[in-house]
């Protein structure tokens, strides 16, 4: 496969977009339906780059294409209509097999290799070649690939895609536990061989699974996109086409290792949304914080909100859920004798109790006293909040009294984040109901904001900035500020290598008399905006891991109180358009961001910088990223060909891998690489790399 194309694979579960109209049962799911209509549509399948999608991005070539394709004997784009169908269905049906319609119907790609963890539950009709593997536990395919015209970069970039279809397909309302495990075993199989994954799914439950993904796939370094549709591909009129290719195109061309749900123009983080319309198209909200990215005229990602795993721990896949679990919704007038029978009746160990307002009860002995016992008997209850924005915060009595009663806070959840998570942690046989509590306040996966986060961040739930929090840190701010100019100063002015100019303050005071602190404040955030990247990479040229720790923490900063570009929820309309107000002023994709297309880690790596890459790493640069600048190729790759082994093992023990096109590359690189330890080093950057099973619950 050619670096140029990303490679996706998608699981397609079932859900509306698929469906077609059956006169007696209403709409069903159609095996093979979806992906004959994606194979058939040049914006969904473009093999020879010769469609009109791959030839409209100038007027010259758009001219030449008119040229060639517009002659009266070179058919069109769709097939004529005749009044008769049933003679035109057969001549269509001939001609597929025969030529002249042929290029309306595209040849497959060429196939690739894909793993099911589930042997019998997947449709292969489409397949070239299928197998069992010898322990009966997973069906190896080769699938034929479809390509798209080629999108973003200048038009340099193609993905190539796969759709691994289950069978049956199922209503989303279908969906169970075991439909997770079997999604989340599927991606790691696949892991290695594709840059990122989407899921097609019904709307019902798409937010259970985004939010059980996202806690059973740990340490993710790649996107794993959600998506489906309201009406179904089926329809002349429909959001299917929109919901497939944005989730293409963002899967593609955003480095959003999340998983995210995306619908309606919108990415969602997947643990923070629900579904609150079946009616309109834009189904989904995540009303306790803004999207991660709108795809609007361009794709605009608050990059701020993005979670970056920045700790040295390969991906982890789970594959135990505790299905113990339930949802209690409150309601007046509900008897405790209702509660008791409910919670000791069943095998329960967790429950989601949906209570009043910001978490507040009725403070009734009987009932309280039910949830006391069932505490106390080690049942794990967590409170959310019926109201569909805001959180858990204890403020009044009634709310203190069910703390008091053990039940846990479960700040600003969703319903379904905090039952997904709490059949996640209560599967863990290594944790006690203690641990599991305290883990529920914690986020995990950025399914809840922490209190601290909210002052930390600067930001408050819709996005804005909070004024409170950023006041408190202004001058320490400022100082790192300084310092910053400081080190700029020390860098470019000074030929002498090394030395520890982080500790030199006084030195950076002499170099910058400040006279307006507030025109310095501008001033200094816009130098740096400007110069940051290329100070890390001249750290990381000079080999100085402590310039480029204080110059990461900076960029971490800034990254993270960028007040804005931040894409509104639709709930909190008042602040929402406070929200984007105040955005409105400031640029979108201003480089005080963490650059996710920065190469250098590609840098630290190709130089043998280890240290550097170790700092890269744990401020969240991402492990599987090409670098353009780099031959396309993933940081492990470029250690690997510069023979730096220790750089190859800490990539390794990050969870890197080598690329498809790179394992392939390898074998000639062996070749052309006599000495024992140059083969070495390949079998180091190829080797399996697992994440110990037993390793704790980690909160990234
Ligand atoms: N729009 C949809 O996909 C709804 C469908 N019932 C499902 O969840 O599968």
């Amino acid at each position: 496969m050619a670096a140029d194309e990303t490679r996706i694979l998608i699981l397609y579960s079932g859900g509306t977009l698929g469906m077609v109209r059956n006169p007696s049962k209403g709409y069903v799911p159609y095996p093979g339906f979806l992906t004959e209509t994606l194979r058939t549509q040049s914006r969904f399948h473009d093999p020879n780059a010769d469609s009109i999608f791959s030839w409209s991005d100038t007027t010259d070539r758009y001219k030449a294409w008119s040229e060639a394709y517009s002659r009266p004997d070179s058919g069109t784009t769709t097939p004529q209509r005749s009044s008769n169908h049933e003679m035109e269905l057969s001549t269509a049906l001939t001609s597929v097999t025969g030529s002249s319609l042929s290029s309306h119907f595209q040849p497959f790609g060429k196939p690739t290799r894909v793993y099911s963890s589930s042997p019998d539950g997947i449709y292969t009709k489409s397949a070239v070649e299928h197998r069992i593997s010898d322990d009966g536990k997973r069906l190896e395919l080769m699938l034929p690939t479809m390509v798209t015209p080629y999108l973003g970069d200048g038009g340099k970039k193609r993905t190539r895609y796969t759709v691994l279809e289950y069978d049956p397909l199922l209503d989303s309302s279908n969906m169970e536990t075991k439909d997770w495990l079997r999604l989340v075993a599927d991606i790691d199989l696949n892991y290695q061989n594709f840059d990122a994954f989407i899921i097609l799914h019904g709307t019902d439950t798409m937010s259970y699974t985004s939010s059980a993904l996202s806690m059973l796939l740990e340490n993710l370094g790649k996107p794993v996109v959600v998506t489906g549709a309201q009406v179904p591909l089926s329809e002349l009129r429909n959001d299917a086409i929109e919901n497939v290719l944005g989730a293409l195109v963002v899967a593609s061309t955003q480095p959003i290792a999340e998983v995210t749900l995306f619908f309606a123009s919108t990415l969602y983080r997947g643990n923070r949304v629900s579904k609150l319309s079946n009616s309109a198209l834009s189904a989904f909200d995540s009303p306790n914080m803004p999207p991660l990215a709108r795809a609007g005229i361009s794709i605009d990602v608050a990059w701020h909100l993005v979670r970056r795993p920045t700790r040295l721990a390969p991906f982890r896949a789970h594959d135990a859920l505790s299905q113990d679990v339930v949802l209690l919704r409150l309601f007046p007038g509900l008897q405790s004798l209702t509660v008791r029978s409910f919670l000791e009746s069943s095998p329960i160990r967790g429950v989601v109790l949906h209570s009043y307002g910001a978490g507040n009860a009725p403070t009734r002995k009987d009932l309280l006293d039910v949830l006391r016992e069932a505490a106390e008997r080690g049942v794990v209850i967590v409170n959310i909040s019926q109201c569909i924005q805001g959180e858990v915060s204890a403020i009044y009595e009634v709310g203190k009294t069910l703390e008091k009663v053990g039940v846990v806070a479960g700040a600003d959840m969703t319903p379904e984040a905090a039952l997904t998570k709490l059949s996640y942690l209560l599967a863990k046989k290594e944790l006690g109901p203690d641990q599991i509590r305290r883990l529920m306040g914690t986020s995990l996966r950025g399914e809840l904001t922490e209190r601290t986060q909210v002052r930390n961040y600067g930001h408050d739930r819709t996005g804005r900035r909070s004024s409170s929090s950023s006041s408190g840190t202004a001058t320490t701010e400022r100082r790192r500020g300084k310092r910053v100019l400081g080190l700029l100063a020390r860098i470019l002015g000074s030929s002498h290598d090394g030395g520890n100019v982080e500790e030199d303050e006084n030195e950076e005071e002499t170099l910058y008399k400040i006279k307006d602190e507030a025109d310095l404040d501008s001033l200094a955030v816009e130098a740096e905006r400007g110069i940051l990247p290329y100070l890390i990479q001249r750290s990381i040229e000079r080999n100085e891991p402590s310039t480029l720790s204080s110059l990461l923490a900076r960029q971490g900063f800034l990254a993270s109180s960028q007040p804005t570009a931040t894409p509104h929820t639709k709930t909190a309309t008042a602040t929402a358009s406070a929200a984007t107000a105040a955005s409105s002023s400031s640029s979108s994709s201003s480089s005080t961001e963490l650059d996710p297309h920065s190469s250098a880690l590609h840098l630290a790596a190709t130089l043998g910088r280890l240290e550097c890459v170790r700092l890269l790493l744990q401020s969240g640069y991402n492990v599987h990223l090409r670098a353009a600048s780099h031959s396309n190729h993933s940081p492990l790759y470029l250690a690997a060909y510069n023979g730096h082994a220790d750089v190859v093992r800490l990539l390794r023990s990050a969870g890197a891998h080598l690329l498809m096109d790179e394992r392939q590359a390898d074998g000639q690189q062996q070749q052309q690489q006599q000495q024992q330890q140059q083969r070495d080093i390949w079998v180091l950057a190829s080797g399996p790399s697992r994440a110990s099973e037993d390793a704790p619950v980690s909160v990234e």
